[in-house]
């Protein structure tokens, strides 16, 4: 089946991206900025959101995009030697696509594509989930998702440190998960023209035999309650810690039944670019996302999951004892 529009631009989009970060990991250790909120941003998350922006403004022009980043520092005179380290980041990517260059001009602009609130069809953008991690040399996703009406219908997470085949067969670095509603999950390699090959979450029915995965930042999920949930369902193997939305990706391609993601502390919104296309794609290969209180996530609140506390993704079986576990170790919701 051909893919269709949105799929395609959200693919090509991902891939023009995971090419500047890439670019600029290679090049030197990545520069950061500190964010209002003291969380890291980079030349790369910039340029990231610069290419997946004019990707989406190419195929969509009127298309609302809410993208995690926008380009107010970088308009600021005291930034002008890291907005032209993000303005060569994104003409060095579009030269491997044979992309017109760029100026500084379109590039803050496309950036800023990335500024809308949401509405009943509209983007949501990461150009770098896991920024910590891909300063660390860990894992990192571009996360793109189409949200229709509050759902998810289009989901694509280019990792480019994630091998493209799990467990022992290793294969290529960089994998790229793509799904649209209704016509299952995939994986591909990064390279242009790689074929696409369906997944499917684990069938594993036994909590027992469950492999956890959850952040490597102990200041995004409580490792501690995610240690007692595993215990209470007789998890026995360790955790799989790895940064950003290749967490969802494991476990939507059967490497891992179950993704705890636990408040630290109360008041904490989470993002809808941070789960979007996780959920898209998960559901697709068969599995299941609900919030710790097993509420499902509710993406019509603009950019937070202001009804949520908390990600739980299963492979689907699990799903519903894991939130047993969860509701006898976490609290009542306040
Ligand atoms: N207190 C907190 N609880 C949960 N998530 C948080 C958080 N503070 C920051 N984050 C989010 O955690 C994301 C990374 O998740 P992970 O730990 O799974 O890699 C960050 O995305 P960015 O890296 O895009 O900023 C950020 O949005
Ligand atoms: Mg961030
Ligand atoms: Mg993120
Ligand atoms: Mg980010």
């Amino acid at each position: 089946m051909p893919e269709s529009v949105a799929l395609a631009a959200a693919v090509q989009a991902g891939r023009w991206a995971a090419a500047a970060c890439r670019a600029v990991r290679s090049a030197a250790d990545p520069s950061a900025l500190d964010k209002s909120d003291k969380s890291p941003v980079t030349v790369a998350d910039f340029a990231a959101q610069a290419l997946v922006c004019r990707a989406l403004a190419e195929a969509f022009p009127n298309d609302p995009v809410v993208g995690e980043e926008d380009a107010a520092a970088l308009r600021s005179g005291e930034q002008a030697k890291f907005a032209s380290q993000v303005l060569d980041a994104v003409n060095l990517a579009g030269r491997q696509f044979d992309l017109p260059a760029a100026t500084l001009d379109d590039v803050l602009g496309w950036i800023d594509r990335g500024g809308a609130e949401g509405g009943g069809r509209f983007w949501t953008v990461d150009p770098i989930d896991g920024t910590k991690g891909f300063l660390r040399g860990g894992q990192y996703a571009v996360a793109i998702a189409l949200i229709e009406n509050g759902v998810p219908t289009v989901g694509v997470l280019a990792c480019p440190n994630l091998p493209r085949n799990g467990g022992d067969d290793a294969g290529d670095t960089g994998a790229l998960f793509a799904a649209r509603r209704g016509d299952g999950a995939t994986v591909r390699s990064l390279g242009t023209n790689s074929t696409p090959t369906a997944i499917f979450t684990s069938p594993q029915a036994d909590p027992a035999a469950a492999r956890v995965c959850e952040s490597v930042e102990s200041g995004h999920t409580a490792h501690g309650a995610a240690a007692e949930i595993a215990a209470r369902l007789g998890v026995s193997a360790e955790p799989l810690r790895l940064d950003s939305q290749a967490k969802y990706a494991e476990v939507a391609r059967g490497g891992a039944e179950i993704y705890l993601r636990l408040p630290t502390r109360p008041g904490y919104v989470e993002r809808i670019w941070d789960h979007a296309a996780g959920v898209a794609v998960i559901e697709e290969a068969g599995g299941r996302v609900t919030d710790v209180d097993g509420r499902p996530l509710d993406f019509t609140h603009g950019r937070g999951l202001e009804r949520n506390r908390g990600v739980i993704a299963t492979n689907g079986p699990l799903h519903d004892a894991v939130l047993e576990a969860a509701a006898a170790v976490l609290a009542p919701r306040p």
